[in-house]
């Protein structure tokens, strides 16, 4: 079982290290979206389903997403979409992930809106900060962590989803914070400020996908702009307890949104009080 007392560890076999996918064993099928890079297909490869991004070469930097890849690989653990493979053979580039049959939580939530127990939104949480306690306990920064970039598999499953991916991000539009495609709702204080990210930051994006969840998809701060948003938070304003959510969760939150780093909790911290809630 893995150190943070979730689902068994996987296996590490040897295909790991083989981090190429050979394009002759991959079986490419209908779009299931377009994302930062490119176009998303669903595909079909050693008789796994497989969703497959085709990576367009002026949005990412293909050199140096090559050595990450052999770190991604590693990342492995039940609640993170798995990177099974890079093909490199032929352009343009892809990869080769894990399918998760529902698509993103984002669409999911307000797909379900009204649906959702709070059994399935605090699994959500759950989920999730099983799948960051293992991306902190692995020195690995997400730098984008939001319900948008969740994926829902069956029966409700949520996994975390496109980890570190920002930095490959060529349009500049989406990396520098003043832009504004920056994700400045999702984003802690010093990293506005400073770009300073670590996993504390992760740790306040957390605290807004709690708050998504239990908002069942709608957008924090929805009609306000981003510069409003700074200048509230400036002003020590937080977002507000969404009606769904027990008072419990909410105060789970405001922890992760507090103005100093070291004042917010890991998220072991998080795992552990977000299970001791789902066992009451
Ligand atoms: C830099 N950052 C943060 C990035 C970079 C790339 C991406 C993202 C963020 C997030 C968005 N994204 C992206 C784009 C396109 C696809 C995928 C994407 C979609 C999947 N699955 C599905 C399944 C079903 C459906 C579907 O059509 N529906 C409709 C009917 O009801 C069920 C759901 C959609 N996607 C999937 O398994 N993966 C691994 C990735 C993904 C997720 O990966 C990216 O490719």
């Amino acid at each position: 079982v893995s150190k943070d007392g979730g689902c068994p560890q996987e296996i590490e076999d040897s295909s790991k290290d083989q981090w190429e996918v050979d394009p002759e064993e991959l079986i490419l099928g209908q779009e299931l979206g377009s994302g930062q890079f490119g176009l998303v297909l669903e595909g079909k490869w050693r008789d796994r389903k497989v969703a497959v991004k085709m990576i367009r070469e002026e949005c990412m930097s293909n050199e140096e997403f090559k050595e990450e890849a052999k770190v991604m690989m590693h990342l492995s653990h039940c609640k993170l979409v798995q990177l099974y493979g890079v093909c490199i053979q032929r352009s343009p580039m892809c990869l080769v992930f894990e399918f998760m049959e529902n698509g993103c939580l984002s669409d999911y939530l307000r797909a379900q809106k009204g649906c959702l127990s709070q059994e399935v939104m605090l699994g959500m949480c759950l989920d999730v900060s099983e799948g960051m306690a293992y991306l902190e306990s692995s020195n690995f920064i997400h730098r984008d962590l939001a319900a948008r970039n969740c994926l829902v598999s069956i029966n409700n499953e949520v996994k975390v989803s496109d980890f570190g991916m920002t930095r490959y991000v060529l349009d500049d539009q989406y990396t520098s914070s003043q832009c504004s495609k920056f994700p400045v709702k999702w984003s802690a204080p010093e990293v506005i400020k400073y770009c300073k990210f670590s996993s504390k930051s992760d740790v306040w994006s957390f605290g807004v996908f709690m708050w998504e969840v239990y908002n069942e998809g709608r957008l924090p701060y929805e009609n306000r702009s981003n510069a409003e948003v700074v200048e509230s938070l400036n002003a020590g304003l937080r977002l507000l307890k969404p009606r769904l959510a027990p008072d419990s969760v909410h105060l789970l939150m405001e922890w992760c949104w507090k103005e100093k780093q070291e004042d917010r909790p890991s998220f072991a911290v998080l795992l552990h009080e977000l299970a001791s809630l789902s066992d009451l």
